[in-house]
């Protein structure tokens, strides 16, 4: 329970909302106290147990009694319309400011917090869990004041009216709300267990439909709906489980109320017969009716204990995630200098302390102006290096400088400004094109359709973009038209492009491209190198798509094993030349300059 201290500074924050809302509980239940004393004193009234102060006939003493509970009804109709909208709706106020918080602390951790969580949690974190603390917030808080405001006004009604009754008519609600709580904590873990199936159950329907392609061609039809099968009865299982639960819940209210009931008629009836007491029949009416009133708020005793319970573990779950520090954080918010040089020096990586060296040993330089090529096999480090070089990750050992100062103590957002990256796994929003051609630019920038279709046109993707009937408002994803590789790739290289960086890194991001359309945009990048003094580091499996390269670097199980101009090192007989011997005799063409 002590994680949910964590929304006091919230609480501090609507205090105002707060505190109305537990006056208007406190006003909502003064007159719902009053209404079954009302009651009961018109019965004896009318039954002449009790003298009238309303008026001498008995048709006007009726109906100035109904009249007036009536109008207590609405009173207290209308304070329980005002805490719904106090308490409720702070309660969806503070959901949505801790979800912007924990949306806000998504953003500010690094690639390397990404890469250790899977998605389904991260979103049940933002969703599930914020439901749950939300339910602590809205519910769970109304429904303990509000006991807690009822209580002592409905137990002073029914002392001041026979002490020996109020005992027996309140015995049995102890016993309703432990046996409540018990019902709800078990609906509570069988509805989670629903849900869970139901998620997998969804997971399993949307793989099969997304991998559809694969499943007809493996003729796995059988296979994908013997699955489907397994986890819908699963799914139905629990949920008959849950159905049965919840069947339980009325009637051992019902069972409940029922024996306060009939205890308080049999008890009041001894008691009006053997006239131990003043007790009046229309007394034992108010003590229905109070029991009636009590009803419900002790029944949610046990709810609201088993939701505080569950609010407790998610805003656990959640505060264990929002005290989680970045490992790259931004040192600095100083201006930073214009780029002079970056500098590898003996730079070491590793993933994890117990992982081997992912990069050892790096040295290099790279100059404003000047294409660093990057090769080697599959796995070998390449793309860690471009990670390291805009500082996603930092150096397990060794240093990046830029200019003579450490990369991981200048103003990270400038020295993101001024660099671009297109990752190898390319990923576009489910948006239009425009819109994602235009999250490249900065944001106190303006966009111009100009820039766009400059962009489009360098990355040379403009003649496909133009191709749709709705050109550059084409929506992509899901709502809209799928892209090949080849399109992916080129509109997320116009992304990078209409930043104009000063450091461009290209991941491999030409391998779903025709050599013909590679050559275009090679040509378009070196044009746009010499204009604007861009430095670029591509890294590729090909060799072709390295053609504009001044330097490169030859990786191998994280080492550089060659570099040097690519003319020097087609003389050696190295990895390079093998490559390119390899790829000259598989695509003669791509090597004609
Ligand atoms: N998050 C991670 N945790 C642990 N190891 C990782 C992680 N990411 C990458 N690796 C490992 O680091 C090594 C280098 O990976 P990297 O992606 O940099 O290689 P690459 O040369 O770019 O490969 P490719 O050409 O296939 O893209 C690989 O052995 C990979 O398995």
């Amino acid at each position: 329970m002590k994680s949910l201290s964590y929304l006091n500074k919230y609480f501090f924050k609507y205090r105002w909302r707060l505190l109305l809302g537990i006056l208007f509980i406190v006003i909502n239940n003064y007159f719902a106290a009053k209404i079954p004393v009302m009651v009961g004193e018109s019965i004896d009234i009318l039954k002449g147990e009790k003298e009238s102060t309303l008026g001498q006939s008995l048709f006007w003493t009726a109906i100035s009694l109904a009249g007036l509970i009536i109008l207590f009804n609405i009173i207290k109709g209308f304070f329980l319309f005002l805490t719904r909208q106090t308490l409720i709706v702070m309660s969806r106020y503070i959901e949505f400011d801790l979800k912007n918080e924990i949306f806000e602390k998504y953003q500010q951790l690094d690639y390397s917090f990404y890469k250790r969580q899977s998605t389904g949690d991260l979103m049940n974190r933002i969703s599930e869990d914020v439901s749950q603390v939300r339910q602590y917030l809205g519910p769970g808080i109304m429904y303990t004041v509000n006991l807690i405001a009822l209580f002592p006004f409905n137990l002073y009604q029914m002392l001041k009216i026979n002490t020996e009754l109020a005992l027996y008519a309140l015995a049995p609600l102890p016993v309703m709300a432990v046996l409540i709580y018990l019902v709800s904590n078990r609906m509570n873990r069988l509805s989670k267990e629903v849900q869970q199936e139901q998620s997998r159950l969804s997971t399993l329907a949307q793989e099969s439909f997304s991998g559809i392609r694969v499943i007809k061609a493996y003729i796995q039809e059988k296979h994908a709906r013997k699955n489907f099968e397994t986890s819908s009865n699963s799914y139905l299982h629990k949920t008959m489980k849950l159905v049965r639960t919840n069947a339980l819940f009325m009637p051992t209210i019902s069972l409940l109320i029922g024996t306060s009931t009939l205890l308080t008629i049999y008890m009041g009836g001894l008691i009006i017969f053997g006239k131990t007491s003043n007790l009046k029949p229309g007394e034992i009416l108010t003590f229905i009716l109070i029991i009636y009133n009590l009803t419900w708020p002790f029944a949610s005793i046990g709810w609201v204990t088993s939701i505080n319970q569950r609010a407790a573990a998610s805003q656990e779950r959640i505060n264990e995630f929002l005290k989680t520090e970045p490992a790259i954080k931004n040192p600095s918010k100083e201006p930073i200098e214009p780029f002079q040089e970056i500098v590898f020096k003996d730079t070491s990586f590793k993933y994890r302390e117990d992982l081997p060296n992912v990069l050892s040993n790096i040295n290099f330089k790279l100059k404003p102006g000047e294409t660093l090529g990057i090769i080697g096999k599959t796995g070998s480090g390449k793309s860690t290096l471009l990670q390291l070089i805009v500082r996603q990750l930092d150096p397990t050992s060794g240093e990046i400088l830029y200019n003579s100062e450490k990369l991981s103590a200048i103003n990270l957002s400038e020295f993101r400004k001024n660099s671009a990256i297109v990752p190898q796994d390319v990923f576009l929003f489910s948006d239009t094109i425009y819109n994602n051609i235009a999250f490249g630019v900065l944001e106190d920038e303006e966009v111009s359709e100009e820039r766009i279709v400059e962009a489009a046109k360098n990355a040379h993707v403009l003649h496909n973009v133009e191709a749709f009937s709705d050109k550059f408002e084409t929506l992509l994803g899901e709502r809209g038209v799928n892209l090949s590789g080849g399109q992916k790739q080129r509109v997320s290289i116009a992304r990078a492009l209409i930043r104009k960086p000063q450091i461009l890194l290209l991941d491999d991001c030409l391998s779903a491209v025709d050599t013909e359309t590679e050559e275009i945009i090679l040509g378009n990048l070196k044009r746009l190198n010499q204009e604007h003094q861009t430095t670029s580091v591509i890294v590729s499996h090909r060799i072709s798509s390295l053609r504009n390269a001044n330097y490169i670097l030859v990786l191998e199980d994280g080492k550089i094993v060659e570099e040097g101009k690519p003319e020097n090192l087609l003389r050696k007989a190295g990895l390079y030349r093998e490559l390119y011997d390899k790829q000259l005799m598989e695509e003669p063409n791509v090597f004609e300059d």
